[in-house]
C-alpha cells in the first residue's frame, strides 16, 4: 500500500506492511508476555485471537507504542520502533488505539471527549469539528453526542472509545476487545464499520468472539504463549476443525484445534 504521510518527519512515505515484527519480545510488568513473535500486517481487518493470558493486550500495547519492546525487531508504518521513540507524536498522529480499559473525564460529553482526542492527536484545528461528528456518526452515537460519558451504558462507552480511535483517520488502528458490551444489533453494525475501515486501513482487532472474526476479518492471527502460532483466512481457520473439536461453528472448532495443537507443541 502507498500512503502519503503528513510530514517528512515520518519518512519513508510508503510501506508494504503497517506492522512488521520479527522475534518481538515485550514485557508486561516483569513478565515476558510476548516471547519472540513474528507478524506482518498490511491493509485489511486482522482478527487477533488467543486464550486468556496469551499476550494479546501486551502485543497491542507494544504496537500502540505504549510499551517499549524488550527485544527483537518492530517496524510501524515503515519506521523501526526504536527510531520513533525520540518523538512519538508523529506516529501516534497516524494511529488509533482503543485500549481494553481507557481513561476518560466522566463529565465530558461524547462530543467533547472525541474532539479532545482529535486535538491530542493533532488533527488540524479547522478539521476537528467535522472529524468529530463523522467519527461519532460512524459508531452510531450521534443522538448521544451531548450525553456525558458517565451517563452512557458500557456498550455506548465502548463505541465512544472506538470513535476517539478513528477520529484522526488512522493508517493503523488497534482495537482491544471493541465488541465487549455491545448488544447483538450493535455488533452487526460494528462488523460493517470494521469492513469499511479495513478497505484502506490496517486494523487489528483483539476479541474472544470467533464469529466476529469470521464475519468481519480478512485475516486471522492466533497467539499462544506470546507467539503467533497461526495466521490465515477465516475460511482456512474453518478448515482446521474436526467433529471432536469444541465449538458451535466450523471456525470455532478450527480455533480450538489450533490452540490444542499449540498447547501440545509447547508441552503444556
Ligand atoms: N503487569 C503485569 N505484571 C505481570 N504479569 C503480567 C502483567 N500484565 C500481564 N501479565 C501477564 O502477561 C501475560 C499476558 O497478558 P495479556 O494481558 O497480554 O494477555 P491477553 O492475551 O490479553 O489475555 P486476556 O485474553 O485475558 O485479555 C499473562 O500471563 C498475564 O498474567
Amino acid at each position: 500500500m502507498v500512503r502519503t504521510l503528513p510530514e517528512a518527519a515520518v519518512a519513508p512515505a510508503t510501506w508494504d506492511h503497517a506492522v512488521q515484527a520479527h522475534g518481538l519480545q515485550v514485557r508486561a510488568g516483569r513478565h515476558l508476555a510476548v516471547t519472540g513473535l513474528d507478524l506482518r500486517l498490511g491493509v485489511g481487518v486482522h482478527g487477533l485471537l488467543g486464550p486468556n493470558g496469551a499476550g494479546k493486550t501486551t502485543l497491542m500495547r507494544a504496537l500502540a507504542t505504549v510499551l517499549r519492546p524488550a527485544g527483537g525487531r518492530l517496524e510501524l508504518l515503515g519506521r523501526p520502533a526504536h527510531e520513533l521513540r525520540a518523538d512519538l507524536r508523529p506516529i501516534r498522529r497516524m494511529m488509533g488505539y482503543l485500549p481494553q480499559e481507557f481513561g476518560y473525564y466522566p463529565k465530558f460529553t461524547v462530543r467533547e471527549f472525541v474532539a479532545y482526542m482529535a486535538w491530542l492527536k493533532e488533527v488540524p484545528t479547522t478539521d476537528v469539528a467535522v472529524a468529530t461528528e463523522r467519527a461519532i456518526a460512524r459508531v452510531g452515537l450521534t443522538d448521544r453526542a451531548d450525553s456525558k460519558l458517565k451517563q452512557l451504558s458500557g456498550g455506548m462507552l465502548r463505541r465512544a472509545g472506538v470513535a476517539q480511535a478513528i477520529v484522526n483517520d488512522p493508517a493503523l488502528l488497534l482495537l482491544d476487545e471493541p465488541t465487549v458490551g455491545l448488544d447483538p444489533e450493535q455488533r452487526l453494525t460494528f462488523r460493517e464499520l470494521l469492513r469499511d475501515l479495513g478497505a484502506d486501513t490496517c486494523v487489528l482487532v483483539s476479541t474472544h468472539l470467533v464469529e466476529d472474526v469470521v464475519a468481519s476479518c480478512t485475516d486471522v492471527v492466533i497467539v499462544h504463549a506470546g507467539r503467533v502460532v497461526w495466521q490465515g483466512t477465516p475460511a482456512e481457520l474453518a478448515d482446521h476443525g474436526g467433529t471432536g473439536d469444541a465449538g458451535d461453528s466450523a471456525a470455532e472448532r478450527g480455533y480450538s484445534a489450533l490452540v490444542r495443537q499449540a498447547r501440545r507443541e509447547a508441552g503444556a
